[in-house]
């Protein structure tokens, strides 16, 4: 009898938490529906957590600055007809897109040349693009190279149907938050995934190093798996500024339960909307091959994408959790 009424108090409550957690997930834009699915137990994520749509700045961490984005003013709304975003020479939001030398005439090689050895811009060379014009899908140089994506901004002429906008419009993939066998919870995708495709970006907190430093060692083990660094354009700034990190822990979007493989069907890219601004910019997920329905999606939590030392980022850490990814190159530990 005490038993019963033990576990109908337990499921009352956890009925309760479930509901809740819900509700907030409804509070989530995008295309598709996000939904929570457990046939493990009677658990549900815990309520510590805030889904948010958008970065929360936090104390000390200077917000986006609308006088700094500049568009561009080249190419043209209707797009197509040479005049597109598409056709990079003119869009000057790609200034500092990857020169596509492959498409260099002899004149613009002795400019870039030129630029390698005294600086310089590179704008009226033509650039990579990043997303292919029919399938809008990120292509494999971008997903193969680690070279950030600009995106055009509200100050762009070219408008809505631009191709070089693709994750500013968000999520357009149905997601599941599901209870995995032995990695807590996991994400999985409601439909199959070209490789290249965008699922969602990655949302947090905002801080500075000193907080996310106080945070990791109050917290201890494992908190940096919600930490990323917006440390990309480190080489550019050559130490100046403060850099900032992304803590998904307590605030953030469905990507926050994304766990790790060490043989990964996702990675992180680094997308900008204003090529003024090397501190603050999205974390977008990409499917790196197709992935079908209901597979668990992960990313490799040591594939580094910032400016710093490698090796640095892959040394072993004491608190170092082991690795349960199961696949058949696992590296054993979480941070190793
Ligand atoms: C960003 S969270 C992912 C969501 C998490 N599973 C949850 O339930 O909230 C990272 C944490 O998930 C767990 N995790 C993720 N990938 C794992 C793996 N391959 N092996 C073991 N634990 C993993 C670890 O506890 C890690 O600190």
């Amino acid at each position: 009898m005490i038993v019963a009424a033990t576990m109908a108090r337990t499921s009352a409550a956890e009925y309760k938490i479930r509901y809740e957690f819900i509700r907030r997930l409804l509070a989530l834009r995008g295309a598709k529906p996000v939904r929570l699915v457990n046939t493990k137990d009677l658990s549900t994520p815990p309520l510590k957590f805030e889904f948010i749509n958008q970065y929360i700045y936090r104390e000390g961490v200077h917000q986006p600055d609308p006088g700094t984005v500049e568009g561009c003013v080249s190419c043209r709304e209707n797009m197509g007809a040479a005049c597109g975003c598409e056709y990079t020479k003119l869009c000057e939001c790609l200034e500092y897109a990857e020169v596509n030398v492959s498409k260099l005439t002899e004149g613009e090689r002795v400019k870039l040349d030129k630029i390698t050895r005294q600086g310089g811009s590179t704008l009226g060379l033509p650039k990579r693009f990043p997303y292919s014009r029919e399938q809008g899908i990120l292509v494999t140089a971008y997903l193969d190279s680690r070279y950030p994506i600009y995106e055009c901004n509200e100050r762009c002429i070219c408008g809505p149907i631009c191709k070089t906008r693709m994750v500013q419009h968000g999520r357009q993939v149905g997601l599941e938050i599901f209870k995995t066998a032995t990695r807590g919870w996991g994400l999985r995708c409601t439909e199959g995934l070209r490789r290249g495709q965008f699922i969602d970006v990655y949302h947090g907190e905002i801080v500075t190093k000193e907080v996310a430093n106080g945070r990791l060692e109050a917290a201890g083990k494992g908190k940096e798996s919600y930490l990323f660094q917006l440390d990309k354009f480190d080489q550019v700034l050559e130490g100046r500024g403060a850099l900032y990190e992304v803590d998904g822990e307590y605030f953030g979007g469905p990507t926050r339960f994304i766990n790790h493989s060490c043989e990964p069907n996702c990675r992180q890219y680094v997308v900008s909307y204003n090529k003024n601004d090397p501190y603050l910019y999205d974390i977008a997920f990409f499917a790196i091959r197709d992935i079908p329905p209901f597979e668990e999606l992960t990313f490799d939590y040591l594939d580094y994408d910032g400016a710093a030392d490698e090796d640095g980022a892959k040394e072993e850490a004491a608190d170092s959790i082991p690795c349960r990814c199961g696949a058949e190159q696992c590296r054993k530990w979480l941070w190793k």
